[in-house]
Parts: structure tokens; sequence; C-alpha cells
């Protein structure tokens, strides 16, 4: 460590900011601090938490840690991110907010099912747009009647309306969302000095890594946990903030001077990550952004290889000349796959890459994308299995009673979600109650009833008895009972009728892909339903944990690529209109308000650059396309402002290496496979 992240590792003396630039060790100070505490100055590790964004970062940092401190020292610590520690606080705290300890949490799909039924409309960007409105809200504690007051718009009063009764809905299924996840601990930390006495003697000592991007939630989270001790160290780097749009505020760092005046600000300026040419093109993008804060940094590993940039024909031949460039590269560094990572801007583009990544058998991690188990047809398949498992999955049973539509409308979902409630009991319980029967019209009870009937049926041929019938006979292999439900639910109809044809197809393909793994899985394993859906729950959760660590090309958008590094990076799609993405302009007419929010999402989309090009040790390439398929029509693109702001003079490559013909690229290719 140098003089500077050891002073930062040391300061005991009251909070401490570390301000720096990309992979100046920032994270570094974190882990080294924390072994510091627990080493060196008796804390105890199940006083120290450290908190992170992502649960990659947090396992990165805690892989970090075990090389550096003994497992018996770190035995308690809390390496975690704002939202599974929220998880945890609310699970202890669970009645104090008024909740059941088993309450279940609600992902954003199943939260936008719900404002879908509190809004009278198909239009999926004007509900997304009301789900990201109290998202804002929440993050910024803002309640229901407070957003009502300040509604500026129709569209927010509209939102307004919607977050109120949105709350009241989740409540009655006693659920929770992403953002209550840190929202519901902060205001209970705010009114009951008791709980927050209790969690301040707990927690000792807090670091927070990325701190530029936390929101005003999560940092007067922070604040209450720490107190008025005030022991902890933050590290961020204002030039790499890059989700404001998720309501988080760079203001944050400049809020801590003022709210900590003996506030401690340490900066560090080598950078330990990349050569001195990506250093350099990174320095030059992020000048063009105003400065909060004065920042140099430099590096001493070399000038490095020239970065390239790329033109492309089109997106098709962007990927197959990537996958190329890399296999070579792999030969000429003698490096891992694990060692190149792709970045884009957006999910979308990966489809064609990792189509080209197949053909030429190049082995694939993708991250921070949607994986097999979060799209909306297996969610949908799931919800109904984890219902037959579960009588008290009540975010599967909504899921599973609205999907297909039945006749079910929000209303009566309203009544028996309270009626749940006040009797304590999972939905799919109290459909069958008399108490329910006299709330409700006959019209509104009858679906939910045959609804029901039709759960317990399959709950029965999977083996798993209901309380008022026999016991169950033994239960049936899993595959045709999927089959038989997907058919009685009339599920592959109902694709074709909520979308164009193409999608629904790959859409159906997916739930035969689902259907085929369980009943290979239940055959070859002799798994029940019941112990199937427990499976499958396993697997996604290691899906989304990414356990292993496999050679294998990264591929990964360039929000979830914070924080890491890759000695090989291939930034792709630098155009604009997609890297800068700006979206749509404003409505609202006002034309100095329009610039204004332009050039605010221009920075934001540069920090997103910045960003890229700092996860880079060794080389970068940065490639762009002359043609994009968009719909099915190919429209004229430019190369990004950033290629230019990059400002490669000397090692501007400008590769004119034509698209290779399909007999050119095996040829190539041959050539490759025999080096290698
Ligand atoms: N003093 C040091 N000596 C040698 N290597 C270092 C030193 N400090 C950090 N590094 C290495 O430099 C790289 C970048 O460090 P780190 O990830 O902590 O930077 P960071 O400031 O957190 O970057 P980012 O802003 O991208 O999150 C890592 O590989 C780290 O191990
Ligand atoms: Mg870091």
């Amino acid at each position: 460590m140098n003089d500077a992240q050891r002073e930062g590792v040391r300061y005991l003396d009251g909070p401490c900011l570390v301000l720096a630039g990309a992979g100046s060790g920032k994270t570094r100070v974190i882990t080294q601090k924390i072994a510091y505490l627990v080493r060196d100055c008796g804390y105890h590790a199940r006083n120290v938490a450290a908190l992170t964004f992502t649960n990659k970062a947090a396992r990165e940092m805690d892989e970090r840690v075990r090389k550096i401190a003994s497992k018996e020292l770190i035995k308690g610590l809390t390496i975690s991110t704002f939202h599974s520690l929220g998880v945890r606080m609310l699970r202890e705290e669970a009645r104090k907010v008024g909740l059941k300890p088993q309450f279940s949490i609600l992902d954003s799909s199943d939260a936008m099912a719900i404002v879908q039924d509190l809004i009278a409309t198909t239009d999926k960007g004007r509900l997304r747009q009301v789900q990201s409105t109290i998202s804002l809200w929440k993050n910024s504690l803002i309640d229901p009647e407070e957003a009502e007051k300040i509604a500026a718009t129709a569209a927010e009063a509209e939102a307004a309306r919607a977050y109120r009764s949105y709350n009241a809905t989740l409540k009655a299924y006693q659920a929770v969302d992403f953002d209550d996840l840190i929202r519901m601990p902060t205001q209970l930390l705010e009114r009951d000095a008791e709980a927050r006495e209790r969690w301040q003697s707990r927690l000792r000592y807090l670091l927070v890594d990325e701190y530029q991007d936390t929101n005003a939630c999560q940092y007067r989270l922070v604040q209450l946990l720490t107190g008025v001790r005030a022991m902890f160290t933050a590290v961020g780097d204002d030039d790499q903030a890059i989700y404001a749009w998720r309501g988080a505020t760079v203001e944050n760092l400049a809020k801590l001077t003022t709210d900590y005046p003996s506030l401690k600000v340490i900066k560090l300026e080598q950078n330990y990550r990349s050569v001195q040419r990506i250093l350099a093109a990174a320095n030059r993008v992020i000048e063009k952004n105003p400065k909060l804060f004065e920042k140099k940094l430099w590096s001493d590993l070399g000038a490095g290889d020239p970065i390239k940039i790329i033109p492309m024909e089109n997106d098709e031949a962007e990927a197959e000349s990537v996958c190329v460039r890399i296999s070579a590269a792999r030969f000429d560094y003698q490096a891992q796959w694990k060692d190149f990572a792709i970045l884009y801007r957006s999910n979308h583009q990966a489809r064609v890459i990792e189509q080209s990544l197949r053909n030429m058998k190049i082995p694939y991690l993708l991250s921070g994308g949607q994986s097999f188990f979060d799209k909306a047809e297996i969610r949908d398949v799931l919800s109904y299995l984890r219902l037959i498992a579960n009588d008290e999955d009540d975010p599967a049973f909504i899921r599973a009673i609205t999907t297909p539509k039945r006749g079910v409308g929000q209303a009566t979902l309203d009544v028996l979600g309270t009626y749940a409630g006040e009797r304590e009991i999972p939905l799919l319980a109290a459909v069958f109650e008399e108490g329910l029967a006299q709330r409700l019209a006959p019209r509104q009870l009858t679906p939910l009833r045959e609804f029901g009937e039709f759960m317990h049926r399959m709950q029965w041929r999977a083996g798993r008895g209901a309380a008022n019938k026999e016991p169950p006979a033994p239960a049936e292999p899993a595959g045709p009972i999927i089959s038989d439900l997907l058919s009685a639910i009339g599920y592959e109809r109902f694709l074709y009728d909520s979308g164009e044809e193409r999608t629904a197809q790959t859409r159906w393909q997916n739930v035969l892909e689902l259907i085929g793994w369980l009943g290979r899985k239940a055959e070859e394993d002799g798994l029940s339903l019941v112990d199937l859906v427990q499976h499958v729950a396993l697997v996604t959760m290691l899906e989304k944990n990414e356990e292993e660590a496999p050679d294998a090309v990264r591929m990964s958008t360039l929000h979830a690529s914070k924080g890491l590094e890759y000695p090989h990076v291939y930034l792709v799609g630098c155009e604009e209109g997609l890297m800068p993405h700006l979206g749509k302009d404003d409505e609202d007419g006002d034309p100095a308000k329009a610039a204004e929010s332009l050039a605010s999402r221009v920075q934001e989309e540069r920090r997103l650059m910045y960003v890229g090009i700092t996860r880079a040790q060794r080389s970068l390439n940065v490639t762009w396309c002359r043609k994009r398929r968009r719909a099915r029509e190919d429209v004229a693109r430019e190369p990004s402002r950033f290629i230019e702001e990059m400002g490669l003079d000397t090692d501007k490559i400008v590769d004119t290496e034509p698209t290779l013909s399909p007999r050119e690229r095996m040829a190539r290719l041959k050539g490759l496979l025999k080096k290698t």
C-alpha cells in the first residue's frame, strides 16, 4: 500500500472519506481496513460491516478479505449489499414495522404486476414510468401523502395516487419490494430510539464502497447506523456515478463534508490497474465533464498497446470480429478466456454476440443480464409449481391467479389480501373461507374458488394432501402433471394472444425447454414435483450467485462491470444513440429545461464510458457499427462522440480490415485453432 492508502486504513479518529479515481485502490483500502480493525485494533468481526452495491462486488470483497485475514478473525463479519443488510434488519424487526417475519420479497416484475392492476393501461412505457417514479420517491424517503403534495404534472399525480394503493396492496400481501428493503429499516431507525441504539452498538464500524452511488435513503441509513460516533469509512469516485436514474445522488459526497465537519478526506492518485494509454484516454474523456472534486491519476505500468478503434459494417460483423479478435489475442497474449471482457451499454446487444461466441465455441459467462429463470414465461410457469409445493407462497399465488387473466380483478384481490392479512393465513387458504365469501359478490368468489380447487387438484396429484381431503395417493410423476397444468390454463394460447407471433414462439420454446429440463431431472434423480421446485429455487439461487469462476469470456453491461477489472476489454457498440444512450427528450416543452436535462444525461453517459475504459488493465478495443439493425431495418450510425474525446491522435488505429467472407473466416479460424 502507498502512504495515502495506509493513512486511510489507519485513520480511526472519526468519519473518513477516500475520494479517488478508478483503479486507485479504494476497494483495497476497505478490505485492508477490515483486516486492520479485526487484527490490530481489537474489533470483533461481528461489529464490523462493509457495504457494496452488487452481490458480485460483495463476493469479490469477501474473497479479498479472506486472503488477508484468518478464518477465525473474520467470523461474524458482515460483507453485504445494502439490500441484504436491509433484509436482515427487517427479518429481525419485522413485528416493529408491521410484518410477519416470513414476509415475502417481491422482485420488480412481481411489483410491476401490481402497478399494472392499479393503472388501467396496457402502455408498458407508462407503467414503467409509474413504477420508477414510485421507486424514486421511496428512495428519497417521500411517502404517498407527500408525493401527492409535490406531484407537479398529471403523470406524477397519477403515480402518487398509485403509490398509495400500491403500498396498501403490498401491506395486504405481507410483502415488500426492493426499495422497501432499505426504506423500512431506515424509517424504523428514524423513529425508534431503542432499535437505533441496538443496531448502533452492534455495528461499531461501517465501511461503504462506491459511495457515489448511494441514494438519499441509503445515505440516511448509514447516518442512522453510525450515529454521533460516526465511525465509518466511505470510498467513492464522483466520476463513476452512474445510477442517477435510480435516485442516486453524487451530492452525497459533498453532503458528507457538510454533515461531518470533522470528516477526514483522503485522495489517492496512483492508478494500479491500467497501462498509461488506457488511463490517459479515460482521463481525457472525463475531463469534458464539470468537476466536483479535483483529482489526478497516474500509472507507472508502462505505455501499453495502442487502443484500437474498430469500425464495423453492422452488429453481426461486429460480434464476429470481436470473437475472432479474442481468439487471436488469447494466443498473442498467452492469455486465458477469462482475461477477456466484452462490455456493452444495453442488454439487447448481448444476443448477437452470444450467438457468435456459441458459433465459434468460445466459452462465456453472462452477467448483469436477464437469466433464463428471470424470463416472464419461466416465472409464470414456476409460480404455479411454487404454489403447488407451498400454499403460503403468496406472490406465487398472485402471479398464478392473474396469469393468464381469469376474471379476478384488483378489487377482489384487495379484499382477499386484506382478509388473509387479518386472519394471518395464506391467500390460497383464504379462498375457501366462509368469512371471505361474505365480503365478495358471487361473481367475484367463483373464479377464486375455481382456481383454488384447481390448485388443490394439482397438489393432490403431486402427492400433497389438503387439510379437508383424504390422505394423498402416491405422487404422480412431475412431467405429466406439468403438461396437464399448462394445457388446463391454456398457457400457449395465452402467449400467442398477448404478443407478436415471433416472440410468442420463442417464449413457448423457453417453456418447453423448462418442462424438458424438469422432466429429465425428475426422472434421473427420482424427484417428485415438490422436490423439483425446491431444486429449481436452489438452481436459481446458484445461478444468481455465479459461484464458480470457470475459464470463460466475461460478458457484461457497463453498469454491472463497475468496480471490476479485466486484462483485455472490448467495448462494443460505441455509437451515437447507443453510447451515449440518450433516450427520449422530455416532453414538458421548456427548451431550457430540456437542454439542461440533455446535458446532464450526456454527462452521466460520459461517466459510464469512463467506467468502461477504466475496467481495462492491458488492452482496450472499441468497436462501432456503420449500420445497426433496429426492429427490422438497418439504421445508419455515427461513431460515439466519446471516441473522439478519447483523443487518440498517435495511437488511433482505424482498422480498415474488411469484414471477412465466410470462406476467409473459416480459413482464419482454422489457422487460429491450429495455433492454440
Ligand atoms: N498499493 C497497491 N499496490 C499494488 N497494487 C494495488 C495497490 N492498490 C491497489 N492495487 C491493485 O490495483 C487494482 C485496483 O484496485 P481497486 O479495485 O481497489 O481500485 P478502486 O479504486 O476500487 O477502483 P474502482 O474505482 O474501479 O472501483 C487492483 O487490482 C488492486 O489489487
Ligand atoms: Mg472499487
